[in-house]
Order: structure tokens, then C-alpha cells, then sequence
């Protein structure tokens, strides 16, 4: 029997349809490349008693946006890398290697095409017609539905199709005469690599920015409409942008559409539904001058929770006159205020006082009820906001997230403000705002999009998480409150639309909110293009027997096999801060401001009130936080300038020889800096120790001398001495420190700890622990973060009340060099710190006994021998777990009786 006449659902791995590996071996013949076999982001970590592979490496990048969307077996939502069946039964290969102990393939691909042309997609699509397996198109892997996943099916990977083509003169294919100065993308593009070639020619694009700008350019984000919260409201969509789109038909066809060829596909690409007629292979797009952008910072807040509504109600009522001045950008709810982060293209002075004076009036006139405001606006280049984006390296994925938005209409926004707004503030919404202005001004029909867009001013987002190890019980009682939202917002707004590429499974009325009044056309269109759907119709029962997945299918089968933990994460993991957030310049604004996209509901700590910060230069790039702000619980303080001129000078080449660098090992892996140990040595010859998870710990040696002046210098500042230090040589923006509390069983209560920095500056980024922030055990909360740049020649002072109930870090910083600061680019990138203690543990000079506060022996005369391995070193071992993980860390009942252990395996002589 032909293709045509298949029945039937869509062949899975784990049935006897699935071809035999000789088959796919025939395929594989075909190909560019060799087939792959996608594995969930976690696997190198599996079996916990051997990783398999890299697991530092997984940990470490973990929630990085770009790194995720680089692996075939990755989502951007950890969720939907999982799969939970009927019975609630969750497979998965989750991070923490204890849940479940095993890695589980979840729904992630088995096998697949790793693409890279146009006949490596029609070899592929051709060979999943011919077997009628279930077949997925993934590039990043960013979708909010789940689209480019699926249990048990064949992966079309298109990520490595990178060609990128600049036209100074394109012409559409048959269209002679019309030029336009544009680029075209080959299908894995991502938009920070679409960016940084258009500005090779003084051109900027209408694109994405989430997680570093890592979203594919010519995917789904173009066929669910593709916004950018920069451009839109002044360039339009990306569906205003695209000028042809080449694709692969599930005929194996390969047709080249535009507005004078195919045009119909090419309505329907744009906006019409992702992977839904073909695989799109390639999109040109316009481009424009770059311009310069004035950028608004906003925030206001309030202990008032009355004033509240009132205040965003007004937000509301703004937008549209925002969005048809030009002003594009994101912001965010909370109970306690809103902020928010604009970008107004090539505005004049002018223009910016004329659209954001009435704005600032009405906050003004919320004073006297206890609303605190401050406004800031700044001049920049396109180089320099995309720069924002593009490296700015916190959180971005890897979360288990559920996205709803609304694209909330004119109408909405003027006369339904009380009631949406009412129904965001209950989910704490984020809003991007995407629409309005140049986006109103293209006709309805334009384009396959959902003419509600053409309406459309802001599109307001709510998100649900929850954690990693949440059984599916609590899983299922996230979502039942997500569906109560998600009921709310359709109620206040029942005309506006979803956004495709962030929405959930659980829209209402999903044709209308995804397609609205062009469903049938698009069914026709789909119908004609891609016969091998059969039956050829949209009802919820036949959908998992089309041939191309799209978005209807990932709908049926979430909803009738109640695989609900395929959800996503969040283009950019939220980062909520807590306290004086305000002197943060602009990269820290758009990091903090950005951090509200797309999150969990949760109030925000109160927030003091805005302070100024006119004596750092207006457009340098540096700090987020510094000297004399809140840092942590405020036990945290920045020094700069501590050690005297002349010893600041030479101390980094002194001690590039003087100290005896070593590597160290953690989990079977380097620790990716060079470390050393140095101490105050006794008479007697004992010495601190100070105890943390390392396999292996370098030798404390006596002080070396450039070291020891330094330390006299440290302890003229503090008001304790301090007598060990653990110095660490970051080569290279590669090399970090991964998020961590210091563990304290050895260091002198009521002490603090000091990282002295000397040579490139870096970042310290600090970030609460989850069960610190209010509202915790809801799941994924978001959680406050901070970055205090570390300057040559400072000192941070890390309170041990902010080491309870924060992480820290110093994370790699990849950007190329030429895009970092000059205090980054100091010492050719290489940074020496210096964490000094004031160790009360201590070790006799043979290593045979120890003593102090960490110990049992509290007292040198009551030094006890130490223990290596053992039960009591697994118990010490999960004391410092705890540490890591608890902010009301009970000190006294986890280390007060104290451990006698030195080595925590049993080691050989
Ligand atoms: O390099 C730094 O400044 C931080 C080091 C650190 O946090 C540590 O070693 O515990
Ligand atoms: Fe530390």
C-alpha cells in the first residue's frame, strides 16, 4: 500500500513498525552526516557511580540557554525532556542523580538527521513518510509547547545549518526589479549569530533575544510570528520581515515561497504554525540601518498593596501610547510594584520626555499614597543593547516551566483594564512589549498570523514551575492552578490571542487563540501542501496521525495522554532583586529587568528607594552593584583600593611564581582554576584546615611572601585576623567557581570571609537560595540575584549571614575579548583571588590529629586522631549538602558536636 492510504497512528521506537537498524543504516548512506542519538541533557552524570561522561560540565551549564540549545538531546524546558505517563509515572534523566538513579529517555528523540543542506532534510522527511514515524523538526529547542520533542521519534536537527548571506542588493526569486538590502539564514541560525553579521554592515534585524539571544531565527520563531521586544513596535514582526522562505515538503519537494511564488505557503509560514507544512530550510530577511536607541529604565514600588491595582492599571493604559511611539521592551508585576526596561529606536529627546511625561505624572500623583518611583533613560548603540543581551550569562534554561500569554488588544487595555488586570496581578505577569505601533499598521491579512496580532499592543505572561524533584501529584496541582489563570485572563480578555511560541498545552479555545480567523485558511493551505496528513483534519482524534508535527498535534497529545510535564522553561530564568536594586547601570538592569520574564509568581522582597548613582560615569559598562550598596543581608561589602599602589602592581606576577599552583580534582574532574593553600604554621608545627567537598585539597604551605604582605593588609581592614587562604588562578574567562555556599565548620563564627581580586576583573554573582526567597516550595521560585564586579586590586567582604542564605559564584564569562571592558581585559583576562579565613579548626604538623571548633576535640590538648572514609565522613559530606541547600541552617545541630574527619575517601598508605 502507497503512503497515501496509511492509517493509523505514527510509528514509535518502541513499536514492531520502527525500522531495524540496517534500514536506518540505508538511510544513514544518504546523509552528510551520521545519524544521531539524542540523550537527555543530564545522561553524562548517569550511572551516578561512574559518570559516563562530562557531568562537571552538565552541572555547570545546566540552566545556560546557549549551551542547551547547542545539544541535540537538550530543551531549553527541562520538562519537556521528561515524560509522564497516564499513571503519573514520570521518565526522566533528571540532574539530581538520586531521584530516580537511573537516566531515562523521557521524550527525547531516539535517533535522527544532524542536517546540514536541503538534501539531507528531503532524505530525512522522505524516509519518515515512507515509514510513517513520528517525526520532530528541532533547532534550539526553545518551543513553550513541546513542539520539537516527542517520546519515541525521529529528529530532523537543523541547528547546524548556519549559512548566513548578506545581499546588499537581494532579489525575491521571479521578482526582477524589487531589491532590498537583506540576509539570508540558513535554518539553524541563531539570533545572536543573525545579529552580530548584520552589524558586520551597520544593519540590525527584527529578532529574539531570550537566553543570549540563542533562539534559531528561521524556525518557529518566524512561523509562530516572532517578536522582538526591540523592534517591534517601530520595524513590525518577523512575519513583516521575511521576505522568502525556502522549504522541504513532506513530499521531499523543496520550493522556494515568497510574495510572487508559492505565496500561500508563504502566508501561511508566517505566523501560520510551526513545522506545521514543511521544514523551512532557509529565510531571508530585511534588514535596516542600525540607529541609535534611547533605553528606559522604570521601576515603582510600594508597601501600600491598595495603591497597587491603580498603579498597573495605569501601566496598562500606557502601553498603547508607548507602543505607537516606538517603544518596544519587557517588564514585570509583582505585589509589590512594576518595572520595566524600554528601547525607543532612533528616538529623539523629543519624542522620549513627550510619550513617558504623562506616564510619570500619574506615578507622581500616587506619591502621596507611598509610591516610590525612578526613571532613568540612556543613549546607546545598537552594538551595545544587543551586547546587553548577547552576554549576559545568568540562569536561561533548564527549568520546569508552563508559559500562557495574551496578547492584550487596544480594547483590552482601555476597557477591560481593572478586569485583566486583576487576573495578571494574580500570577505576578511579566509583559513583552511586542506590539502596537508598526505591528497595527499591517493589514489583518497580511500574513497567516492570527489577525488578533494586528490589535494587539502587549502580550502578558504567566508562568508555572516547579521543581525537578516534584512528584507528579504536585505537578499536577501547578497546573491546576495555571489552568484557574489561564481561565482568569481568557475571562477578562476573550477576543485576544496567544502568542504560539509562548503558550501552553492548556490554552482555551485553542484554534481561535492561536489561529483566530484564519484557521480555515490555514487548514486548506495545509491540506494542499502536505497530502501525506491524512485524514486531513484538524479534530483532535486524527491528529496524531499527520505526517509533520505541529502545534494541534503537541496539543492532542499532551491533553489526551496527559504528558503534562512537557512545559517550558524561561527564555531567561527569573532573577527578582531583593533589596537597593536600583544603582544597578544599564547591563544590570537588563539582567535584573529581564529576570521577571516569564516566571513564577512570587512577591519580592521590599525594595528601598532608588538611589543615585551619579558618581560612577553614565555609560561605562561596570558595576551592578558596589561600593556602598546593599549587598546580600547586607553583611557583604565592596573595598576598593586595599592594597597600597606599588604591592597592587607586581603582587600578580610575584605570585604568579612564588605560590605553588596545583590543580585540583572534584568528581573525577579538574577544577577548572589553579589553586593553592596557604596558612599561619605554629611552633609545634600545626596548622588551620580548613574542610570543604573536594576529593583532594592541595598542602597548606606557610605563607609566601607577597601573600603574607597582603594578608597584612586584609587584616588592617577587618576587625578579626585572619590565618588561611586558598588562592585560586582564573587563566581565563573559562575558568570559574560554581555556585556555592563556603562550608563554615571550620571557620570562626561571627567571621567573615575575603576575596581579594587582583588582575582582570570578574563577576561575583550572588543568588538566593531557594528556600530563602518567600512563597518557597511553590516550585521554581524565582530568586533574587545580584552581580558585584570585582575590580583589580578590591576586596569583598562576604558576611556569613549572606553565606547562609545566598550562593555564590563566579561564573565564566565567554564573551570574546574585544567585547569586554577594559578592567575585563586587564592582565590578558587572568585573575588571582586570594579568600582569606579565620580558621578555629587546625591539624597537627603530622597530619595524625586535629582539633578546634570544627572537631570533637575542641581544645589543642583534647586533639583527637583524625578519621578518613568512614560513616562519619559520609555524614560530614551530607552536613555540607545541607549547607549549600539550607539558608536556617542549624550550625549547632548540624556541626556543633563536631567531626574529626580529614580525607573523605579511605586512601591507599
Ligand atoms: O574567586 C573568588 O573571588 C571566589 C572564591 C570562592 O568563592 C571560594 O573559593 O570559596
Ligand atoms: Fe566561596
Amino acid at each position: 500500500s502507497g503512503v497515501m492510504s496509511r492509517s493509523g497512528c505514527l510509528c514509535t521506537y518502541d513499536q514492531p513498525c520502527w525500522p531495524s537498524a540496517a534500514v536506518f543504516s540505508q538511510l544513514e548512506s544518504q546523509l552528510s552526516q551520521p545519524l544521531i542519538y539524542p540523550r537527555p541533557t543530564a545522561s553524562p552524570c548517569y550511572p551516578p557511580s561512574h559518570p559516563s561522561g562530562n557531568c562537571t560540565d552538565v552541572i555547570t551549564n545546566f540552566n545556560d540557554g546557549n549551551w542547551r540549545a547547542s545539544r541535540p538531546g537538550s530543551l531549553e524546558l527541562a520538562n519537556f525532556e521528561t515524560y509522564m505517563f497516564p499513571n503519573g509515572t514520570i521518565d526522566a534523566c533528571f540532574l539530581n542523580t538520586t531521584i530516580t538513579g537511573k537516566c531515562g529517555q523521557g521524550s527525547v528523540p531516539v535517533i535522527g538527521v544532524d542536517a546540514r543542506s536541503v538534501a539531507d532534510i528531503q532524505a530525512a522527511i522522505t524516509f519518515a513518510v515512507e515509514h510513517n514515524l513520528k517525526l520532530v523538526v528541532k533547532n534550539t529547542g526553545h518551543d513553550f509547547i513541546g513542539r520539537s520533542t516527542a517520546r519515541g521519534a525521529f529528529v530532523v536537527w537543523t541547528h547546524n545549518m548556519k549559512n548566513i548571506t548578506y545581499d546588499a542588493a537581494f532579489v525575491p526569486q521571479g521578482v526582477p526589479g524589487e531589491t532590498y538590502e537583506a540576509i539570508t539564514l540558513g535554518a539553524g541560525v541563531q539570533w545572536r549569530e543573525a545579529y552580530l553579521a548584520a552589524n558586520e554592515h551597520g544593519r540590525m534585524m527584527v529578532g529574539g533575544v531570550s537566553a543570549g539571544a540563542s533562539i534559531g531565527a528561521a524556525g518557529g520563531w518566524l512561523t509562530g510570528g516572532g517578536h522582538s521586544v526591540l523592534l517591534s513596535p517601530s520595524y513590525g514582526l518577523g512575519v513583516d520581515n521575511a521576505l522568502e522562505i525556502s522549504v522541504v515538503l513532506s513530499t521531499g519537494e523543496y520550493l522556494i515561497t515568497n510574495e510572487y511564488q508559492n505565496s500561500d505557503l508563504f502566508w501561511a509560514l508566517r505566523g501560520g504554525g510551526g513545522s506545521t507544512y514543511g521544514i523551512v530550510t532557509s529565510v531571508t530577511y530585511r534588514t535596516y540601518p542600525a540607529v541609535p536607541f534611547k533605553v528606559w529604565s522604570y521601576q515603582a514600588n510600594t508597601t501600600n498593596s491598595s495603591v497597587l491595582p491603580e498603579l498597573f492599571e495605569g501601566l496598562l493604559r500606557y502601553q498603547t501610547q508607548f507602543t505607537d511611539e516606538g517603544l518596544g521592551g519587557f517588564g514585570g508585576i509583582t505585589n509589590q510594584g512594576i518595572t520595566f526596561l524600554y528601547f525607543g529606536p532612533n528616538m529623539t529627546n523629543e519624542t522620549l520626555t513627550r510619550t513617558t511625561q504623562p506616564w510619570l505624572n500619574f506615578v507622581q500623583s500616587l506619591a502621596p499614597y507611598g509610591v516610590v518611583s525612578s526613571s532613568e533613560t540612556y543613549d546607546f548603540t545598537w552594538t551595545y543593547v544587543i551586547d546587553q543581551f548577547l552576554y549576559n550569562n545568568g540562569p536561561s534554561g533548564g527549568g520546569y516551566v508552563l508559559v500562557t500569554s495574551r496578547m492584550l488588544s487596544r480594547d483590552t487595555l482601555a476597557n477591560h483594564t481593572s478586569q485583566i488586570a486583576q487576573a495578571l496581578m494574580n500570577c505576578s505577569a511579566s509583559f513583552n512589549t511586542v506590539a502596537g505601533g508598526r505591528v497595527s499598521q499591517f493589514g489583518a491579512d497580511s500574513a497567516g498570523l492570527n489577525p488578533a496580532w494586528r490589535k494587539a499592543v502587549i502580550e502578558a505572561v504567566c508562568a508555572a514551575s516547579w521543581d525537578e524533584d516534584t512528584p507528579s501529584s504536585g505537578i499536577r496541582d501547578t497546573i491546576q492552578q495555571f489552568r484557574g489563570w489561564i481561565q482568569a485572563i481568557h475571562d477578562a480578555a476573550p477576543n485576544d490571542c496567544a502568542y504560539l511560541n509562548e503558550a501552553s498545552p492548556f490554552e482555551i479555545d485553542w484554534q481561535k487563540a492561536f489561529f483566530g480567523a484564519h484557521y480555515a485558511r490555514l487548514k486548506s493551505i495545509k491540506d494542499k501542501y502536505d497530502p501525506y496528513r491524512l485524514p486531513s483534519s484538524f479534530s483532535d482524534k486524527d491528529f496524531d496521525c499527520l505526517v509533520l508535527i505541529d502545534v494541534l498535534h503537541k496539543l492532542v497529545e499532551q491533553r489526551g495522554s496527559l504528558t503534562l510535564c512537557h512545559h517550558h522553561p524561561a527564555p531567561c530564568r527569573r532573577r527578582v532583586p531583593s533589596s537597593s536594586l536600583i544603582s544597578l547601570t544599564f547591563p544590570g538592569l537588563i539582567a535584573f529587568v529581564y529576570s521577571y520574564h516569564v516566571r513564577n509568581p512570587r512577591p519580592i522582597p521590599a525594595v528601598a528607594s532608588w538611589c543615585s548613582d551619579s558618581h560612577r560615569p553614565r555609560h561605562a559598562l561596570p558595576p551592578s552593584l558596589g561600593v556602598g550598596d546593599r549587598i546580600g543581608e547586607g553583611d557583604c561589602e565592596l573595598v576598593l583600593d586595599v592594597l597600597p599602589p606599588d604591592l597592587a602592581e607586581v603582587a600578580f606576577e610575584k605570585m604568579r611564581k612564588e605560590v605553588a599552583w596545583n590543580v585540583m580534582y572534584h568528581r573525577g574532574g579538574e577544577v577548572p582554576r589553579l589553586v593553592a593553600v596557604e596558612g599561619e604554621v605554629a611552633a609545634d608545627g600545626s596548622f588551620p584546615i580548613y574542610r570543604h567537598p573536594a576529593d583532594e585539597s592541595p598542602a597548606l604551605r606557610p605563607f609566601s611572601p607577597t601573600v603574607s604582605l597582603i594578608r597584612e593588609h586584609v587584616q588592617q581592614v577587618l576587625d578579626h585576623p585572619v590565618n588561611h587562604v586558598l588562592i585560586q588562578h582564573y587563566r581565563s574567562g573559562g575558568d570559574y567557581i560554581s555556585e556555592h555556599s563556603d562550608k563554615t565548620i571550620d571557620i570562626v563564627r561571627e567571621s567573615k570571609v575575603v576575596n581579594v581580586s587582583l588582575g582582570a576583573q570578574r563577576i561575583m554573582t550572588l543568588r538566593m537560595k531557594r528556600d530563602s526567597a518567600p512563597n518557597a516550595g511553590q516550585g521554581g521560585v524565582p530568586r533574587p540575584s545580584q552581580k558585584i564586579p570585582l575590580p583589580h586590586n578590591s576586596m569583598f567582604v562576604l558576611g556569613l549571614e549572606t553565606n547562609a542564605k545566598w550562593l555564590h559564584a563566579i561564573n565564566h564569562d565567554k564573551r570574546p575579548i574585544q567585547h569586554k571592558s577594559p578592567e575585563e581585559q586587564f592582565m590578558n583576562g587572568e585573575r588571582i583571588s586570594l579568600t582569606f579565613r579565620h580558621i578555629g579548626t587546625f591539624l597537627s604538623g603530622d597530619e595524625s590529629r586535629i582539633y578546634g571548633q570544627g572537631t570533637k576535640g575542641k581544645t589543642h590538648e583534647d586533639a583527637r586522631p583524625v578519621v578518613n572514609g568512614t560513616e562519619e565522613a559520609a555524614k560530614l559530606l551530607e552536613a555540607f549538602g545541607k549547607e549549600n541547600q539550607q539558608s536556617e541552617f542549624d550550625w549547632d545541630a548540624v556541626y556543633g558536636e563536631g567531626s574529626d574527619v580529614l580525607h573523605f575517601t579511605l586512601r591507599d598508605g
